[in-house]
């Protein structure tokens, strides 16, 4: 993507600053600093990733993302997502709620799936625009190749850390199973209006996600914390964090946080607003629940929980299903009033 000269992150909003982690080191297994990676998954659940080396796959993946956007918007419907509850394909601004009132999302999005990626060129889960086709074997296989390897490095720390056996977490989101796990290249067009969000607050459906933007306008409202405040992007760094999935097999270990999107702050609002992620999902036959029978530490983190909170971190169903339930519900197409919002929510706790 071509990247005119974009102004800087002001200095006069509240931001929240988070720990960083240097990925380099934790492939080493340095202790320092797999305790640093420890402290912020388990406190806020947000890191910044240094040194991670998928600066220029992001980049082409922007390109593609820029190719994508460009379509006319009838070809880029033929790959839409759909009102099932499928999150592989396009989704045009407007198709998702932001919040229980129904207010429309502003963002346009491609999804594309983990298994169509590592299965390509055969179509493992659906097709997709020639743009999307065209970049497969340069640019999206391979980024979502490394992405997995850094949240399967990540997961395996995490999986020492909580006691479970070996291989426990990375067994739950294993590369052949077909799974929610997807590459997201965002594009929130430029001048929205300052009040409106761009995507509303949510915690994220999966296990961990591998974010890459430019421009603020990411926002976390942290525990205890009643005001909104932003992460600020900084070049080179990923936006690292824990997801559902994650918060739910470690029984509330790992912390889950929510966020959301608004127009970019001060001049860069001027300015398209791009971002690429990586969501790692568990398998689809995945059952989401604390993994107390594998690990003692979960066992005994779930049992001082109130029986309120034990219940959301209990759902009991196959990933697949939340999945499913999550997206279906946030597509205004199948609103029928604020329920249908709350339906969509995961373990957001009455914060959104
Ligand atoms: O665009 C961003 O900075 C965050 C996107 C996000 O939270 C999401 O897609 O789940
Ligand atoms: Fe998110």
């Amino acid at each position: 993507m071509p990247v005119a000269a974009q102004p800087e992150f002001p200095t006069n909003v509240p931001t929240h600053p988070l720990l960083v982690v240097d990925y380099e080191l934790i492939k080493k297994g340095d202790e320092k600093e797999i305790n640093v990676l420890w402290e912020a998954a388990t406190s806020l659940g947000f890191w910044y990733l240094k040194d991670h080396g998928c600066d220029k796959l992001v980049a082409a993946m922007f390109d593609m993302g820029a190719e994508t956007m460009e379509l006319p918007l009838e070809e880029k419907m033929k790959y839409e997502q759909g009102d099932d509850g499928s999150s592989f394909g396009y989704k045009f601004a407007g198709a998702n709620a932001v919040d229980a009132s129904g207010e429309l999302d502003k963002i346009e999005f491609i999804n594309i799936a983990k298994d169509d990626a590592l299965q390509w060129p055969k179509e493992a889960r659906r097709s997709y625009p020639s743009t999307v086709n065209a970049r497969m074997e340069s640019a999206i296989t391979p980024f979502v190749n490394e992405s997995i390897a850094i949240n399967d490095t990540i997961m395996g720390v995490f999986n020492a850390k909580l006691g479970l056996p070996e291989g426990t977490l990375q067994e739950l989101h294993s590369r052949e199973e077909f799974s929610g796990s997807e590459a997201r290249t965002i594009k929130a067009p430029k001048n929205l209006p300052q009040d409106r969000m761009a995507i509303g607050a949510h915690t994220d459906f999966g296990s961990l996600s591998f974010l890459h933007n430019r421009l603020g306008g990411l926002q976390v409202l942290p525990p205890g914390v009643q005001e909104w405040q932003y992460i600020k992007p900084i070049p080179g760094h990923a936006i690292c964090n824990v997801g559902d999935a994650l918060a739910l097999f470690s029984g509330g270990i790992l912390r889950s946080n929510i966020h959301r999107v608004i127009p970019p702050p001060g001049s860069q609002a001027n300015f398209e607003r791009w971002s690429q992620v990586f969501f790692t999902r568990p398998g689809n036959s995945a059952i989401l629940r604390p993994l107390s029978e594998e690990s003692a530490l979960i066992a005994e983190a779930v049992s001082k929980l109130p029986e309120e909170r034990k219940a959301t971190l209990n759902p009991g169903v196959t990933s697949y299903d939340w999945f499913t339930r999550r997206i279906k519900n946030q597509r205004t197409k199948n609103r029928e009033g604020p329920q249908t919002w709350m339906a969509s929510r995961g373990t957001e706790q009455g914060r959104a």
